[in-house]
C-alpha cells in the first residue's frame, strides 16, 4: 500500500531534497508540501499518514503539537532539542496513543555510524572531545549531532567507571574550550562551503584515534528519512535516533 507522506519545510536545504526523494519513491506518495505560512490543515485535508519535518527549533513544537494531535506520525530531523522539549514531546504522545515520533539527530547512515563507533572507543581512552563543523546557515550550536554524540560517550564512560576529564587551562578567553555537554567539550565550526561535519578526537597513552564523517551533500539524509517514515508506524512513541530502525 501507498504511504501518504507530507512534507514540512519543503522549500529548505533538507526539505526540497526530502521532496524529491518522497516523489522518487515508488512505495510513498507525496500529497503535501509545507513552507513557512502554510497552513498545517491541508496536511490533514490531504490524509496524510506521515509528516517529515525538516524545519527549525522555532517551529518544530507548534508542528509536532499539531499533527500529533491530528492522528499524523511524524519523523523530524529538526534540531535544538534540550530535556524540557523532548518532555513536552513526551506529554504530546501520551495523549496520542498509537501514533509515533521519530526524533533522528542525523539521517546519514556514515553519521550513525561514526556516533556508534565513538560510543564504542569512548571507554578506552582518557581524552576525548568533538568537533563539528557545518554551513553557514545553520541556526543551532553545537549541532545536534555532536550534543547526541557527547552525551552517549559521556554516557558510556560514566558506565566504565573513567573518571571526569581534566581540564588543564587556567588562562585562556571564554569559549576557547567549546561548550560543554555532559563533561565533553564540543566545537562549532561555521564556515562556507562546508555542508555538515564531524570529528570525534579521542587520546590516550602515546595514540590518538579520530573518527571522521562528512556529509557532501543532502542526498546522504535521504535513505535514512525514507526508512524512519516507512517504520514510524510501526514505533509509537518517541524513538530518539534513527539507530533504533537499523540492525545496529
Ligand atoms: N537530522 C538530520 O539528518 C538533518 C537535520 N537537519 C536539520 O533540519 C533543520 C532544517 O535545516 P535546513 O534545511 O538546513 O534549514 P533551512 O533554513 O534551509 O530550511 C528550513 C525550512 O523550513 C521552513 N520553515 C520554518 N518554519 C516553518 C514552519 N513553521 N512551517 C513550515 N516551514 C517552515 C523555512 O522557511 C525553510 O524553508 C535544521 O534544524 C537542521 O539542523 C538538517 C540536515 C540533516
Ligand atoms: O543543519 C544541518 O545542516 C544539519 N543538522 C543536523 C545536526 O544538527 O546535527 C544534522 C547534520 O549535521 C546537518
Amino acid at each position: 500500500m501507498t504511504l501518504r507522506v507530507a512534507v514540512i519545510g519543503a522549500k529548505g536545504r533538507i526539505g526540497s531534497e526530502a521532496v524529491k526523494a518522497v516523489r522518487a519513491a515508488e512505495d510513498m506518495e507525496l500529497v503535501a508540501a509545507l513552507g513557512r505560512g502554510s497552513d498545517l490543515a491541508e496536511l490533514t485535508a490531504a490524509g496524510a499518514q506521515v509528516a517529515v519535518e525538516l524545519t527549525h527549533p522555532d517551529s518544530v513544537m507548534g508542528n509536532l503539537d499539531y499533527c500529533l494531535g491530528n492522528g499524523v506520525h511524524v519523523v523530524t530531523g529538526t534540531t535544538g532539542w534540550t530535556e524540557e522539549r523532548l518532555g513536552t514531546a513526551r506529554d504530546l504522545l501520551a495523549k496520542a496513543p498509537g501514533l509515533g515520533l521519530l526524533i533522528a539527530p542525523n539521517f546519514s547512515i556514515g553519521a550513525i555510524l561514526g556516533m556508534k563507533f565513538a560510543q564504542t572507543a569512548a571507554r578506552y581512552f582518557e581524552s576525548v572531545e568533538v568537533l563539528e563543523l557545518h554551513h553557514t546557515g545553520k541556526a543551532d550550536a553545537p549541532s545536534g549531532t555532536a550534543t547526541r554524540t557527547a552525551q552517549l560517550i559521556a554516557a558510556a564512560r560514566a558506565e566504565a567507571g573513567l573518571p571526569p576529564q581534566h581540564d588543564p587551562t587556567t588562562h585562556g578567553l571564554p569559549g576557547a574550550r567549546g561548550a560543554d555537554v555532559d563533561g565533553v567539550p564540543v566545537h562549532a565550526v561555521r564556515l562556507r562551503g562546508l555542508l555538515a561535519h564531524q570529528q570525534v578526537m579521542l587520546g590516550g597513552e602515546g595514540e590518538t584515534l579520530t573518527i571522521r564523517h562528512d556529509s557532501t551533500h543532502h542526498s546522504s539524509f535521504m535513505p535514512g528519512i525514507l526508512l524512519g517514515a516507512r517504520k514510524i508506524a510501526d514505533h509509537p512513541g518517541l524513538t530518539l535516533g534513527l539507530e533504533h530502525f537499523l540492525d545496529l
